[in-house]
């Protein structure tokens, strides 16, 4: 039996079930009798009692991350297309988890089967209390006092210059420092300063065991993403270098202790480290396609090595996309050190988001449903128990093709009929349904790591085979971290 995630809520079977408790089936499943769990209910948000665990939803339409340019990776999130499709908004990504997303109530929400975790239910004091709660917006905040993890007793200040990102859970934005600081880290630094749920942020009247339990959510959600960031030390992996208050790092129920002392619920900024080349999907669809190989190579094999670190320290990430590969320099400046010792020796990308990575023992399975829905394994998808690093590596094998080919290998080809169009994307998935277009008759080393990896699980490669590939070691070796 596998061992169920600790902090991870108790979510009930409630996903795709007709009223005769039984799944629905899926195109596939009607034509050879199995039960493939593809199918969506789109229930409202307001009736869900239970949070659902992984959720197909669109994005808000707004943020501060969208290219206002035209996209080669056809299937690209909501917000970023170009504004005038900006509010047809119809992507879905498959998120999760611990907590429902902010603005749930804007957003299709499409609840999957799901396999139970136990939960770490923090006990909130709140079933007395049926006034909303009051929370703390700080979008505007323009100067931003913060501590460091090494000096907690020490408040330091930074300036908002401007927004940088926008993601589902945190919008994101770089600030710099007012005081003198000898560190020259901490002169810019990206804030990520996590989004509450709709409900909780329009103060609508919640009943309170909802409350409580999204609280608890929120709480051992964001709590998880903090130790861990805290724990991890690599050069390749965005650095959490402080938080705007210090109980946020010395409490393990943060929420609920300043909750108490101030009656609202506070805001949380995580102070880190700032990559000014922003994300990896923006950069390379500014490209149109013409990132050289050479260039997918060095970076790719730099994400191998930091997915190794979280692997060999049992963390497992569970959300690897091309949004969330930061660039420490722009693409263009990247691509001019290529002749440089700089090339070799320096970081070139930051792994981020954290917010739902998880530590494991070894051979511990998880059964949490989600990802993003492009990146997302089979076997998650399936609803049942998986092996969080194999999970993580069939999505750098996502990353690699969508590199390689400038489209998502789960994306419709773009030859594809009217009826391959429509069907989801997780049918594809579901079946292993990808194929080479650009590179099909290309004779390349990374094919061969796409190959191994965009398989079943009993034959995918681990991340040490990705690393003792030809493609990725030539290049991990030169690296000096
Ligand atoms: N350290 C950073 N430096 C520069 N840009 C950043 C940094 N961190 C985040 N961003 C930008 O903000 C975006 C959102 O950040 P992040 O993915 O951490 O938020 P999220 O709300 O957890 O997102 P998601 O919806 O993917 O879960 C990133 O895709 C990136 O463009």
């Amino acid at each position: 039996m596998p061992e169920e995630d600790p902090q991870a809520p108790k979510v009930p079977q409630k996903g795709i079930f007709d009223s005769e408790n039984e799944p629905l089936r899926s195109e596939n499943a009607s034509q050879n009798g199995q039960v493939t769990p593809l199918s969506l209910m789109i229930p409202t948000f307001e009736s869900v009692q239970t949070l659902p665990t992984p959720m197909t939803y669109t994005p808000p339409a707004h943020s501060a991350k969208s290219p206002r340019q035209a996209l080669v990776i056809s299937k690209r999130r909501g917000d970023a297309v170009q504004p005038a499709k900006e509010n047809a908004g119809a992507q879905h990504r498959v998120v999760s988890e611990l907590f429902p997303l902010p603005e749930a109530a804007q957003q299709r929400v499409s609840s999957l089967p799901t396999v139970s975790e136990s939960s770490s239910t923090t006990d909130f004091s709140l079933s007395a209390r049926s006034d909303p709660i009051e929370v703390d917006t700080v979008d505007d905040q323009e100067i931003l006092i913060g501590y460091m993890l090494d000096r907690l007793d020490v408040p330091m200040r930074w300036k908002k210059v401007r927004q940088i990102g926008s993601g589902n859970f945190s919008n994101v934005f770089l600030y710099e420092s007012i005081d003198q600081t000898t560190d020259p880290r901490l002169r810019l630094v990206s804030v990520k300063r996590i989004k509450y749920p709709e409900e909780l942020v329009n103060r609508q009247a919640l009943n309170p065991q909802l409350a409580k339990d999204l609280l608890s959510r929120l709480e051992s959600s964001l709590s998880r993403e903090l130790a861990i960031l805290k724990s991890l030390d690599y050069p390749s992996i965005v650095k959490l270098y402080g938080v705007n208050n210090p109980v946020f790092i010395t409490s393990k129920k943060p929420l609920r202790d300043l909750m108490l002392r101030e009656d609202r619920l506070p805001h949380c900024d995580m102070i880190m480290s700032y990559c000014s080349g922003g994300d990896l999907l923006v950069a390379a669809t500014s490209c149109n396609g013409k990132l050289e190989v050479s260039v997918v190579q060095r970076l790719f094999s730099e994400l191998v090595m930091a997915v190794k670190y979280l692997h060999d320290n049992n963390v497992i990430h569970r959300d690897l996309k091309l949004e969330n590969v930061l660039l420490k320099f722009p693409l263009d400046a990247i691509i001019d050190m290529k002749d440089s010792p700089v090339y070799l020796k320096h970081h070139l990308i930051e792994l981020a988001d954290f917010g739902l990575c998880k530590k494991i023992e070894p051979g511990e399975l998880c059964t949490a449903r989600c990802g993003s829905e492009d990146y997302v394994s089979p076997e998650i998808l399936m609803g049942i128990p998986y092996d969080g690093r194999l999970s993580d590596t069939w999505a750098l094998g996502v990353i690699l093709f969508g590199l390689l080919e400038d489209r998502l290998p789960f994306d419709p080809p773009p030859n594809a009929s009217v009826r391959q169009r429509n069907r989801a994307t997780s049918h594809r998935i579901a079946r292993y349904e990808w194929k080479w277009l650009r590179l099909l008759n290309e004779d390349l080393d990374a094919k061969q790591i796409v190959q191994h990896t965009l398989t079943r699980k009993s034959e995918r490669w681990r991340i040490d085979q990705i690393r003792e590939s030809s493609f990725v070691k030539s290049t991990a070796d030169a690296l000096p971290f």
